[in-house]
């Protein structure tokens, strides 16, 4: 479950304030469109919801924690269970498809057979087992995208967050990206997308927030 109470938002601390009262609940294994202009604060939620900054004002709870009442050192394992997906994938390019999907189960310390059985069944979930070995340059901007899903649900996250991930695909890509989303959801994560391809959301009808100029406009 996430919760907003009040809550305002301003970088650095002393810039102007970019998300201003917001008050929402979002139910566990609910899906949702974040919408909005460019500039309207959708990343800026997203950031909130994956505890990368912190409110400057109002309560934000995650997966039942009041981020306010937390222990900084309760954090990192809080983290942990949430997974993310960026437009623009952020693979790290130096290492070949396997090695980006293992990297966040060996930072947990988990078995080397127990890493190769859950990246496989991982890989092959997106339809990449055959990509494995690539490393992510030699990948479409689509298949990119789906190692990017692969990674950020690996450590089976109960809340999973997405920017813009379809932003730099063609249609028949995005559709396969979003149908991942969706699938997770089916499987009981809670899900947000934020995006601007509002012609796909048709295919996909779940409720929204609406974001302008920082403020939320609609919820439902
Ligand atoms: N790191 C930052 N430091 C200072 N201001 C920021 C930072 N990130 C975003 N902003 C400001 O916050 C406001 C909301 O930006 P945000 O990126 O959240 O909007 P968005 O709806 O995600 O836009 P887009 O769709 O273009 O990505 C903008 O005025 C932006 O300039």
């Amino acid at each position: 479950m996430v919760r907003f109470s009040g809550v305002g938002l301003r970088y650095a601390g002393t810039g102007p304030e970019v998300l201003h009262d917001l008050t929402f609940t979002l139910e566990p294994g609910s899906f949702h469109w974040l919408l909005g202009p460019s500039g309207a604060g959708k990343s800026s939620l997203l950031r909130l919801m994956q505890i990368a900054v912190r409110p400057s004002r109002g309560e934000v709870e995650v997966l039942g924690v009041a981020l306010s009442r937390a222990r900084r050192a309760a954090l990192p394992a809080l983290r942990r269970r949430i997974g993310v997906v960026y437009q623009d994938f952020r693979l790290l390019p130096h290492l070949p498809v396997f090695d980006n999907l293992a990297l966040p189960l060996r930072v947990a310390g988990r078995a080397e057979a127990q890493i190769r059985a859950d990246v496989t069944e991982m890989l092959r979930w997106v339809g990449l087992v055959a990509k494995a070995d690539a490393m992510p340059a030699a990948l479409s901007g689509g298949e990119q995208q789906r190692v990017a899903i692969a990674r950020a649900v690996v450590m089976r996250p109960a809340l999973l967050v997405a920017d813009e991930p379809t932003g730099n695909l063609d249609v028949p890509q995005a559709r396969r990206v979003l149908s991942l989303l969706q699938e997770m959801h089916r499987l009981g994560t809670t899900v947000v997308v934020a995006t601007h391809a509002e012609s796909l959301l048709g295919d996909y009808p779940a409720p929204s927030l609406r974001l302008a100029e920082g403020r939320l406009v609609a919820h439902g």
